[in-house]
C-alpha cells in the first residue's frame, strides 16, 4: 500500500498534489489514494488471497491498489463501460461491461462467478450539472453495486460504494445496513474540495436469511 498523505490539495485543481503524486508513483489515477486510505482505515477489509470486484474500474487506479492488496493468490475483476489497459498481473481480469445493462449479471458470472470477498464501486455517472439528476444517477449505480454485493458477496465480506450526498442517500445507507453489520461513511483525503462524493463502507456482510420453506 501507499505512504500516508497528509498534505491535501483540497480546492479543485486539476493537477493538484494527488495528481502529481500519482504520476510520480506510476499510478493510473489519483483515485488510487482513496481506496488505499479506505483499506488502511479498515484493516482486514480486503485480505491477501481475496476475490474482489471493482465496478467502474477505468483507468485502473483502484485496481493497482487492489491487485497488491490481494496478491498473486487472490482475484481482482475490474469492469467499466470504458476499456481498461490490461494488467500484467495474471490475477487481474478486466472487461468492458455496463452494470446497468440487462445482460450484466450473466456477463459478470461468465468472467468470475464469485463469491466475492469484497465488492467495490467507484462508479460515477456522466454529470448533467443538475444536482438532483446527478444524485439519482449516482444512487442508481451504487444501488446496482449493492445488489451485486448482496447476491455475489461472501458472508463476512466488504462493500464500498461511492455516492453523491443528497437525495435518497440516507435511504441507501439504511439499505446497506440491512446487509452489513457495520456501516461507515468515509470522505477520503484525496477527495476534491468541492466534491459531494463520499464512500459508504459496509463491513461484515450478514449471512442471507434462509429461504422460507
Ligand atoms: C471515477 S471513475 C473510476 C476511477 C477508477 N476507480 C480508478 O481508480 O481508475 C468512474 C467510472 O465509472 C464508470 N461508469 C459509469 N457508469 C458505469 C456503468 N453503467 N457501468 C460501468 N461503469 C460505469 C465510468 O466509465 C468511469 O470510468
Amino acid at each position: 500500500m501507499l505512504g500516508t498523505a497528509s498534505d491535501m490539495g483540497k480546492p479543485y485543481r486539476p493537477k493538484d498534489h494527488y495528481f502529481q503524486k500519482a504520476k510520480q508513483e506510476g499510478l493510473r489515477a489519483r483515485s488510487a489514494f482513496k481506496v488505499d486510505e479506505i483499506l488502511k482505515r479498515f484493516p482486514g477489509s480486503v485480505k491477501k488471497g481475496a476475490a474482489v470486484l471493482d465496478l467502474g474500474a477505468a483507468p485502473g487506479g483502484f485496481l493497482q491498489i487492489l491487485a497488491d492488496a490481494v496478491g498473486m493468490h487472490g482475484r481482482v475483476i475490474g469492469v467499466d463501460i470504458s476499456a481498461i489497459r490490461p494488467f500484467s498481473q495474471k490475477w487481474v481480469t478486466t472487461a468492458v461491461l455496463d452494470v446497468l445493462a440487462d445482460d450484466f449479471d450473466a456477463k459478470l458470472a461468465a468472467l468470475y462467478d464469485g463469491p466475492y470477498d469484497a465488492v467495490i464501486s467507484d462508479m460515477a455517472p456522466k454529470t448533467s450539472g443538475i444536482k438532483g439528476t446527478d444524485e439519482a444517477r449516482s444512487l442508481r449505480l451504487a444501488g446496482k453495486a449493492l445488489e451485486v454485493a448482496a447476491t455475489r458477496g461472501r458472508p463476512g465480506g466488504t462493500f464500498v460504494a461511492k455516492v453523491f450526498m443528497g437525495g435518497d442517500f440516507e435511504a441507501f445507507r439504511d439499505e446497506v445496513r440491512q446487509h452489513f453489520e457495520e456501516v461507515k461513511i468515509v470522505r477520503p483525503e484525496a477527495t476534491r474540495g468541492a466534491s459531494m462524493e463520499v464512500y459508504v463502507v459496509g463491513l461484515r456482510r450478514r449471512a442471507p436469511a434462509p429461504a422460507a420453506s
